[in-house]
């Protein structure tokens, strides 16, 4: 299912943050995490030059945009490319014509698109998108399912039963309190927002998030 002889990587999710604060956290919590993802809603209130001063800032981290595209594939996958990013996200119910021009764009530039698995509940959607090209998926519990005391856990990962060379992200909700329910899946990405910028040391949770995900890679 994922690369396993390679360490998990941390994904920092920021939303529902001003432009200020999304720098200071990368600073807070750089020697933790691999990669920074501009949140859906930070896009949306600042636009692709928050993608383009991430990246001039912090050039060797993955730069994700969290574009959760759903048309327009060929348009948005530029935009976000164009503006630095590494990686950007499609949503999963888009149409094989949204994803298709996602990926061809992405591959043209050499980067990736991840598809957020958001509300997929059926493993044939996750097969049909990878004999379509996807190489790279989340699995995904949103925010408003998170109010509702769903978080990730193990659950989800039967959706992606039976393949392989596919590279898994988990989010949702996760912190240090919770990782041991996705960790023994070994996904590739642990994503984590709120459990860091949301906790009052944020350089310490991304430091212990790190520690127990490189425990994990050695057992
Ligand atoms: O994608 C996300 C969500 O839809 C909010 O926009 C988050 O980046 C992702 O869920 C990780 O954030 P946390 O759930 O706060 O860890």
């Amino acid at each position: 299912m994922s690369y396993k002889n390679q360490e998990i990587q941390l994904q920092l999710a920021l939303d529902r943050l001003d432009w200020d604060t999304c720098f200071t956290l990368v600073e807070q919590t750089f020697d933790a995490i691999h990669r920074i993802e501009i949140g859906t809603g930070v896009i949306k209130e600042y636009g692709m030059p928050i993608l383009r001063e991430m990246k001039r800032r912090f050039p060797d981290k993955v730069l994700v945009a969290d574009m959760k595209t759903c048309d327009a594939g060929a348009h948005e996958t530029r935009q976000a490319l164009d503006a630095g990013a590494d990686v950007t996200t499609v949503m999963a119910f888009a149409s094989n014509s949204t994803l298709l021009q996602a990926l061809d764009v992405a591959a043209k530039m050499n980067r990736e698109v991840m598809v957020d698995l958001l509300e997929v509940k059926d493993s044939h959607r996750v097969k049909d998108m990878v004999q379509q090209g996807v190489t790279s998926v989340s699995l995904h519990r949103g925010k408003d399912q998170q109010s509702q005391g769903e978080t990730a856990d193990a659950t989800s990962f039967h959706l992606l039963d039976g393949l392989t060379n596919i590279r898994v992200a988990v989010a949702g909700g996760l912190h240090v309190g919770n990782l041991h329910a996705v960790i023994p899946h070994h996904p590739d990405t642990v994503i984590v927002g709120s459990g860091i910028t949301g906790s009052e040391n944020p350089a310490q949770a991304a430091a212990e998030i790190k520690r127990r995900l490189k425990d994990a890679n050695h057992r």
